[in-house]
């Protein structure tokens, strides 16, 4: 069984293009949650351009399924992150700068500031991922840096699957395959989407949670565009 966790910043990002409070962020949280998402990932970045450190802390109460929050440790992530509690906390390597996450941790070269900073959530009882690409010698460095799980950075995946090509699936099979043997569990990321999460969820063993935002959001949009036309449509009749 597979968890699907929906990412909400892009609701952030709407909100905040009109400086006011629709959509409602938590009251988003509230009805994904009702329709049947067994998570909520949020991804508050250091400028919050979409996300903000006050959006965590108002989410909590509401969050009854799992509440995943993802980023990089700075200083005040780690803080928001030991002040929130959620039930788990995602390490993503991303600069300030970057328009969305764009690569995995560096498992091996930033193996001790990883264990610090997993062990002092753990302390906390949060448990911790981290975002990986689908490469052996890092799926073997997070096992050693004491995570409990690791998020599979599937835009290569996605991208590829988009062309056609499903052997780029590969990679990510033989990652999973070794995470299970070093009993790592396993989440999976990025660009997923109605076209190619199927095939995903079924080459994948044990894959424990996806995190879905951008595709979900866009989707939803076009799945619900026709009727809300038609609703106005009535009401000028
Ligand atoms: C960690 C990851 O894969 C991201 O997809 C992220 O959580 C999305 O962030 P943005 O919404 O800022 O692109
Ligand atoms: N961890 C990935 C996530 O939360 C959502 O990524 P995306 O679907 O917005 O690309």
């Amino acid at each position: 069984m597979t968890k699907l966790s929906v990412n909400i910043n892009k609701i952030a990002t709407l909100r905040n293009s009109r400086g006011g409070d629709v959509p409602n962020v938590v009251g988003f949280a509230k009805d994904a949650q009702r329709f049947g998402a067994e998570g909520i990932t949020i991804h508050p970045r250091p400028d919050e351009r979409h996300i903000r450190y006050q959006d965590a802390r108002d989410l909590k109460p509401e969050v009854y399924t799992e509440y995943n929050i993802e980023g990089n440790p700075v200083k005040s992530f780690m803080d928001l992150v030991l002040e929130v509690k959620p039930t788990q906390v995602t390490l993503v390597p991303d600069a300030v700068d970057a328009i969305t996450s764009n690569a995995g941790w560096d498992t091996i070269k930033h193996k001790d500031f990883l264990i610090d900073v997993i062990q002092e959530f753990k302390n906390n009882g949060i448990r911790t991922s981290i975002f990986v690409d689908p490469v052996l010698a890092q799926i073997e460095g997070a096992k050693l840096t004491g995570t409990d799980r690791i998020e599979l950075y599937t835009e290569a995946y996605a991208h590829q699957y988009s062309l056609g090509n499903k052997d780029a699936i590969k990679p990510y099979f033989e990652s999973a395959r070794l995470a299970n043997e070093l009993d790592l569990g396993i989440n999976a990321g990025h660009d997923l989407s109605l076209e190619n999460i199927k095939f995903f969820k079924d080459e994948i063993p044990n894959l424990l949670e996806v995190s879905i935002g951008h595709a979900l959001i866009t989707e939803s949009l076009y799945l619900g565009v026709e009727n809300v036309i038609q609703m106005y449509l009535n009401k000028l009749k």
